[in-house]
Formats: structure tokens, C-alpha cells, sequence
């Protein structure tokens, strides 16, 4: 798939928003992809994380398991893990806390894992995510992503492949431009917002 392709299919799913948005980093941007939009579609899905199975395999080989943040990285790590015949788990939050992973998933010595993310913007919640699975026995080799918006900057400690890497204006809150400070901001994602 190239990058147009799936930029297109973000486009014709009308999951390119414009706005303010308050991203997971606390970030903000007039620009999102609302991925939950494309997970809605199965045969989207299908296209995107199919393409991504195989970019995954190109980069790190054989693929065991299939880890993924919780929420937005569920749907995409599974998909992605049928694709690469491997099994899928997430991490999870309680309400405000750190990533933790349960329900009796592991990753188990001998085996390579690796870390499906949805969207990367600064790479903090792979990072989390890592720093998450650092008792556990197997490996984990490298992280993926549909889209990268961090134009390539996103640091995750792992190295990191997507379908596309784009470079996409994300603003500290202080320092805002005015046409984006004009308009009351969103927060789509499932991290609790630091309390005021
Ligand atoms: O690279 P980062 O700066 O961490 O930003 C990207 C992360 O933000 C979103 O998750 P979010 O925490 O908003 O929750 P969600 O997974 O429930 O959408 C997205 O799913 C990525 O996990
Ligand atoms: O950084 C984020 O929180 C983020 C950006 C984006 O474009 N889409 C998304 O789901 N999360
Ligand atoms: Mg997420």
C-alpha cells in the first residue's frame, strides 16, 4: 500500500479531522486522525493492517506476538496479529495510572513480540507501553504504526515502521497560534487529562 493509499483511506472515511484537539502527549493540533473511524470498518481495517503485517515482517521477521496500548492500538494489534499468524495482547490503564499488562497475558521467553500502536505523534504512549513489558521473559523487537505524524522524531526506544510518516503541527498549550486558540478544544483519547 502506498502512503497516498492510505492517507486515502483515511480521507474517504472522513477520519481527517480539523480542529483543536488536545492529543494523548497533552500536545495540541488542529489536525486528527480519528482512527476509531476506520477501526468501525472491518474491510478497511483489513487493507491497512494487512499492508502493516507486511512491513512488519519486511523489518523484524517472525513475529510471535502482537502488543498494543489500549484502546486504540486493540483493534490494529489483533488485526495486524491475524495477519501475521501470531497471537494478540494490549496493556492497559486504570483511570490515570500507568500501563499495565493483565488477564493473564505474557510474553514468554523465546518469543518475539512487537508493538502495534494505531497512531505515533511523540511516541510517549509506545514508550509506556515498553516500559510496561520489561519483566516479562520474551523479547520485543521493534514497534509499528499505521501513521506516524511525528514526521519521524518520535523516540520509543525500539525501532519504529509505519505505513506513512507525516509531519504534523503539534503545539505546546502556551504556546498556541491564534487561529487555533480561537476555536474551544477537543480531547478525543482514552488518557485522563492531568487535573487543572
Ligand atoms: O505518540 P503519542 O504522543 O503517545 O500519541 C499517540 C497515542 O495517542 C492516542 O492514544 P490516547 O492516549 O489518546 O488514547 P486511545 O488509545 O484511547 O485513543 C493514540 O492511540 C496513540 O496511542
Ligand atoms: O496524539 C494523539 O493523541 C493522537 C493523534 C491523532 O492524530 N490521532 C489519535 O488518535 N491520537
Ligand atoms: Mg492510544
Amino acid at each position: 500500500m502506498t502512503p497516498e493509499e492510505v492517507l486515502e483511506e483515511f480521507r474517504s472515511a472522513g477520519a481527517l479531522l480539523q480542529g483543536h484537539f488536545i492529543l494523548s502527549s497533552g500536545l495540541r493540533s488542529p489536525t486528527f486522525l480519528q482512527k476509531m473511524t476506520i477501526f468501525s470498518d472491518p474491510a478497511r481495517t483489513e487493507r491497512l493492517c494487512r499492508a502493516l503485517a507486511e512491513v512488519i515482517t519486511a523489518r523484524f521477521g517472525r513475529i510471535d506476538i502482537v502488543v498494543s496500548p489500549a484502546i486504540g492500538g486493540i483493534i490494529p494489534g489483533y488485526e495486524t496479529a491475524r495477519h501475521l499468524g501470531a497471537k494478540a495482547i494490549f496493556v492497559e490503564r486504570d483511570p490515570g495510572g500507568p500501563f499495565t499488562l493483565r488477564r493473564g497475558f505474557s510474553i514468554p521467553a523465546g518469543s518475539r513480540a512487537v508493538i502495534v500502536e494505531d497512531i505515533v505523534t511523540t511516541g510517549l504512549s509506545a514508550r509506556e507501553c515498553l516500559a510496561s513489558l520489561k519483566d516479562e521473559a520474551g523479547e520485543v523487537v521493534g514497534a509499528a504504526c499505521l501513521i506516524d505524524r511525528s514526521g519521524g522524531r518520535g523516540e520509543i526506544g525500539l525501532p519504529l515502521v509505519s505505513l506513512v510518516t507525516l509531519d504534523i503541527p503539534a503545539y505546546s498549550p502556551d504556546a498556541l497560534p491564534p487561529e487555533l486558540a480561537a476555536i474551544p478544544p477537543v480531547k478525543p483519547g482514552s488518557r485522563a487529562l492531568p487535573k487543572p
